[in-house]
């Protein structure tokens, strides 16, 4: 299939990282956001990180003016979906927004178009089954940062066509990404092995076990891990990570359920790096 363009929906934490990484690997790209400051927000953070990759010598100045060319920005989802040949959607982990949202796009998109989900835990075969496309949907898990992250997990929903793997398997190789392939069961490999480890850091956090500084050097010297849990759960936002624990915690039972501390945290709004407080304080 012949693979040009791809729409990203969701201009967050996600979306720009995916965005930035298939204009760079020579895709036409459109970043589609509800919220026109998010959209704003992304470009500004897209054309940052591409310049901060020139100055590291990583990519030429001719390379990041064809990519940022190849990136349109808007908030219209009809003007994103009509002429897509794969649309990744990266918008908040909430199944009926998701649900809602492929519903919209499959009526605007070609039946060409393969429709995937960045979800990090929910249901391609659920939210596939919503759409007429059944054998074109797939879940493309990306990891943050997206530039530096080397992984794509790629998971099949029940009625995914081998053609839609192997189409997406592609793109990762485009991307200059490995895949690996996921049966779909809630919260993948990483995500599933992931909430726990931070859930079990944020309880060790609230029983007064080690400070969040310990915790976190603790895991890194003492386990090898190249970030400590907590700067982890910073990263993905405290918000992301709750809703992920929620959802398997409803779907895989007990060992899930999320701490009472990540839960207050984000009543009171301490989101992680993207509002500037979360287990860490930050500029
Ligand atoms: N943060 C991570 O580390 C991480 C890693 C892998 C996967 N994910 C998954 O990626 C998805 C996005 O997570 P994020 O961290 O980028 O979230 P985020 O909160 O940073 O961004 C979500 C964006 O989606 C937009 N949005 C909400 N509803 C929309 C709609 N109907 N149409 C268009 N845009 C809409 C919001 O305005 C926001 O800009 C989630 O499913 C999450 O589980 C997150």
């Amino acid at each position: 299939m012949n693979m040009n363009k791809i729409s990203v929906i969701g201009a967050g934490i996600m979306g720009r990282g995916i965005a930035y990484v298939a204009s760079l690997s020579g895709f036409q790209v459109t970043l589609h956001d509800i919220s026109e400051a998010a959209a704003g927000r992304a470009r500004q953070y897209i054309e940052k990180e591409m310049k901060k990759s020139v100055e590291k010598g990583f990519i030429k100045t001719r390379e990041m003016e064809e990519a940022m060319i190849n990136i349109e920005y808007t908030t219209d989802l009809v003007k994103a979906g009509e002429n897509a040949d794969l649309v990744i959607e990266a918008i908040l982990e909430i199944i009926d927004l998701k649900i809602d949202l492929f519903k919209q796009l499959d009526e605007i998109c070609p039946p060409h178009t393969i429709f995937a989900t960045n979800t990090s835990t929910m249901s391609p075969t659920e939210i596939g089954a919503q759409t007429s496309r059944p054998a074109k949907f797939i879940a493309m898990h990306f990891f943050n940062p997206v530039h530096k992250m080397k992984l794509i997990e790629i998971i099949r929903g029940l009625d995914t066509s081998e053609e839609t793997v192997q189409t997406v398997q592609e793109v990762g190789r485009r991307m200059g990404k490995e895949t690996v392939e996921v049966n779909d069961f809630p919260g993948f490999v990483t995500s599933r092995m992931n909430s726990l480890i931070g859930n079990e850091a944020i309880n060790m956090l609230m029983e007064g076990v080690a400070s969040a500084e310990d915790i976190d050097k603790a895991v890194k010297l003492g386990l090898n891990h190249p970030m400590g849990p907590l700067e982890m759960v910073d990263l993905v936002g405290l918000d992301t990570r709750l809703r992920n624990m929620e959802h398997l915690y409803k779907t895989l039972g007990e060992k899930y359920r999320p701490s009472p501390l990540i839960v207050k945290y984000v009543k009171a709004g301490r989101l992680g790096r993207k509002n500037g407080i979360g287990f860490y304080k930050y500029e």
